[in-house]
């Protein structure tokens, strides 16, 4: 296959058009990603917001052949990685490109991380796999490794088992072992919920740092202060599409959706780290706007046909919304009126307040993890 893409051309390293994924139910066929188009830029973190249900794992789980076919059918204009498709590739070549090139972290670290083996040949096997290294070597990269996502006194502990270390933990050794193999794109799917707030900052400096080393991320997570930290850009998805997207910056400060809004106005009101709440009320349609539903500014051009096309939004190029309001003949005026940062809402609790600069700006104590970093 011939490879038209050099490294630092600034052509994506993911590039998904159209992604559909239908799971085959008892009640008929569930449309979980119904239309996905997105890109991961090489260097790049992604964040793919949305309640629970709008497909958030399903389209990370359909890129590289997670989803099983049956009951599930994937199928897309092209999922390219590194400027070659692999959309169609046999499950032989997904599972090789998974373990090398395409790392997953999932909310449940048990699920990695297997009870039968030691930590350190977990975290050793993909560094072995990947670099012709001899096993003291790879033994050294893996307490690297280790000390790096924060496991103390990690060569006294490398022939323990996963059931010997906390959940936090846990999590921590899987995140480890998606590293090992030294992967362009790392996809995390809540890597954090499972965990208590501690680690969730420890987690969140984590990921950070992994950013910081030009590992593309696609994140999903429920955790506003976590995109605000790590994104460059945000997707936010509801009823298998995606309805926003932008750079972090202007979706915060200008969540322009009906649905964004409606989903940042959630964060506020719960326990303000968590938009898992949210739920659709009620049936969610699978044509036009699948927010029409709930939206207090539908009217009749919202339904049928495709999702509505994206249209930027104020004078940004690259942030756009799916919402007819935004169209030609639209007046989102309304809309924005509305509109209130997530980060702004946390101010009015009486949480930090946001600063322009995402990066520096989330409401979480960084833990002092700068001595185990490499
Ligand atoms: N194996 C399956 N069989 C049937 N339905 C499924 C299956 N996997 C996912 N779904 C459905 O597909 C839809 C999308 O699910 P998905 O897990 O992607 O949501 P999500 O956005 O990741 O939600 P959460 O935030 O709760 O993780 C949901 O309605 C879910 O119930
Ligand atoms: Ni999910």
């Amino acid at each position: 296959m011939t490879r038209s893409r050099g490294g630092t051309d600034g052509t994506p390293l993911l590039s998904v058009r159209d992604l559909r994924t239908r799971i085959r139910t008892d009640d008929g066929w569930l449309h979980a990603v119904d239309g996905v188009s997105f890109d991961v830029d090489r260097g790049e973190t992604v964040c793919l917001v949305g309640e629970s249900g709008s497909g958030k794992s399903v389209t990370c789980e359909s890129l590289t052949g997670l989803v099983p076919q049956p009951p599930a059918e994937v199928s897309s204009d092209a999922v390219e990685f590194d400027g070659e498709s692999v959309a169609d590739r046999s499950e032989a070549e997904l599972r090789s490109i998974r373990g090398r090139r395409i790392a997953h972290v999932f909310q449940n670290p048990q699920s990695a991380l297997d009870p039968v083996y030691t930590v350190g040949e977990q975290v050793t096997e993909p560094i072995r796999i990947h670099e012709d290294v001899s096993r003291s070597t790879a033994r050294d990269r893996a307490v690297d490794l280790l000390r790096r996502v924060g496991i103390p006194r990690a060569g006294e502990r490398l022939d323990s088992h996963p059931h010997e270390f906390s959940g936090g933990m846990q999590q921590r050794i899987a995140i480890a072992v998606a590293l090992a193999g030294d992967p362009d794109l790392l996809i995390a799917d809540e890597p954090t919920t499972a965990v208590d707030v501690t680690v969730q900052a420890r987690l969140l400096d984590l990921f950070r740092s992994i950013a910081g080393d030009g590992t593309s991320m696609l994140l999903v997570t429920h955790d506003l202060r976590v995109v605000a930290a790590v994104a460059d850009r945000v997707l936010v998805m509801y009823g298998g599409t995606i309805v926003e997207r932008g750079p972090v910056e202007a979706v915060f400060s200008d969540p322009s959706h009906p649905y964004t809004q409606a989903l940042f106005d959630s964060y506020g009101v719960s326990d303000g780290a968590s938009i898992a709440e949210r739920t659709a009320r009620g049936e969610i349609p699978t044509d036009g706007c699948r927010f029409r539903a709930e939206c207090p500014h539908a009217v009749d051009e919202c339904a049928g046909g495709a999702q509505p096309a994206f249209r930027s939004v104020a004078d940004s190029s690259d942030h756009a919304a799916s919402c007819v309001h935004y169209g030609p003949d639209g007046d989102p005026s309304a809309i924005r009126e509305n509109a209130t940062s997530p980060m702004d809402s946390r101010a009015e609790r009486g949480a930090e307040r946001r600063s322009t600069d995402p990066a520096e700006s989330p409401a979480t104590p960084t833990p002092d993890t700068e001595g185990e970093r490499r």
